[in-house]
């Protein structure tokens, strides 16, 4: 765990960029903090592997003052990727990755083995070890830049922006990527960025910052978008926040109708065939006609925004929950979809009804 304890800095021209700062990180947790350009995100990052040393206060590593220990044997011990990468431009790839290894005197052999595993880890293909940086995109940059950072398999790794240079599809792919790769290691992971999208996408903690490092709000990120401290972090949430917070919701806390209580939905009628996989919506007063497509959500594992999706693609305004053999479970209105990310009850949706399961084939 790391335990910033009233850490402050402040500059020798007077500039206080970080006040006083109270902050747990929880070990093998994804921290984030967000907060406007100058708020002293990266200050307090740096704080954490000695690049930036507090004026006042400490930074606790696993109990141990920072301060105590040489920066150089602390920074081996720490993965730290910044903007753009910050790659070595005139060392390939493979060497890239390997420069910790080889600081801590692994052999060759042994520091370009691991080096090729961390790009596989990755999702970089192993013909690109021999390239320089400059032959890589950008976002392949990032990459090798996290699995530099990764190489040593430190517990720690600091994230400065590191995914702000790339574009919103290559980003999305990034985070995708880390989210994966936290999933498998549980590092402990401080990371900054001034993308509140990003912050509650990767974030099991977001701390949002005001000027000087001040904690405006610490909370995760569904407590952050349903209950924000106040207007200043509403208004830094932005005005969708609440449908970001269908994107982060599982859909397993939407009221899910029994198939036993019906499936007719106003005018319409769920198929199942015969081993109770959705077939169709039937217009019932269109019964000849093809069954049109019943969009399905797994609750187990998909989001609100899906369910929510899927239920206004759904000729009957009602998605089929599904189990995970794709056997129908029950069904959802859009309502009872937007009540799960309230917390409101579902309100019936108008002309809806109830009636017998109706099953093809049986
Ligand atoms: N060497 C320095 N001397 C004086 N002031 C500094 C120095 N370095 C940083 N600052 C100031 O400290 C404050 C915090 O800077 P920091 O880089 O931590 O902010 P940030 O939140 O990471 O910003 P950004 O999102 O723009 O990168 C800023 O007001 C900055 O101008």
């Amino acid at each position: 765990m790391i335990r910033f304890d009233g850490a402050a800095k402040r500059h020798p021209d007077g500039t206080i960029a970080v006040e006083g700062l109270d902050l747990d990180i929880p070990a093998g947790r994804t921290t984030v903090l967000v907060g406007p350009s100058g708020c002293g995100k990266t200050t307090i990052l740096r704080m954490v592997n000695r690049m930036v040393e507090p004026t006042a206060g400490r930074v606790l590593l696993d109990g141990t003052d920072v301060s105590q220990l040489p920066a150089a044997k602390l920074r081996r011990g720490i993965g730290y990727v910044i903007q753009q990468a910050g790659l070595f431009p005139h060392r390939r790839v493979i060497d890239n990755i390997a420069t910790v290894p080889y600081l801590l005197g692994w052999d060759r052999k042994k520091a370009r083995a691991r080096a090729a595993e961390l790009l596989e880890l990755v999702g970089l293909a192993p013909e690109l070890a021999k390239r320089y940086p400059f032959q890589l995109s950008g976002g392949q940059q990032q990459r090798v830049g996290v699995a530099r950072a990764l190489a040593a398999d430190p517990p720690v790794l600091l994230m400065d922006e590191p995914f702000s240079a790339v574009d919103p599809v290559v980003r999305a792919g990034l985070q995708d990527e880390l989210l994966r790769l936290q999933g498998e290691l549980n590092k402990t992971v401080l990371f900054v960025t001034h993308d509140i999208e990003e912050a509650v996408r990767l974030g099991d903690q977001v701390a949002v910052l005001r000027e000087r490092g001040r904690i405006a709000q610490l909370a995760d990120p569904h407590t952050l978008l349903t209950e924000p401290a106040d207007e200043g972090v509403a208004a830094f949430l932005g005005r969708d926040r609440g449908l970001r917070g269908l994107g982060l919701l599982p859909a397993r806390t939407v009221a899910v109708r029994p198939l036993g209580e019906g499936t007719r939905q106003a005018g319409w009628e769920l198929r199942l065939d015969a081993d109770g996989r959705p077939t169709g919506w039937i217009d019932l007063d269109r019964p000849d006609e093809d069954p049109h497509p019943a969009p399905v959500f797994h609750p187990g594992t998909d989001t609100l925004r899906s369910a929510l999706d899927a239920a206004v693609l759904s000729p009957a305004g009602a998605v089929v929950a599904v189990d995970a053999n794709g056997r129908a479970v029950g069904t959802a209105d859009r309502a009872a979809v937007l009540a799960a990310l309230t917390g409101a009850p579902p309100a019936p949706e108008p002309g809806s009804s109830r009636g017998p399961v109706s099953t093809d084939g049986r």
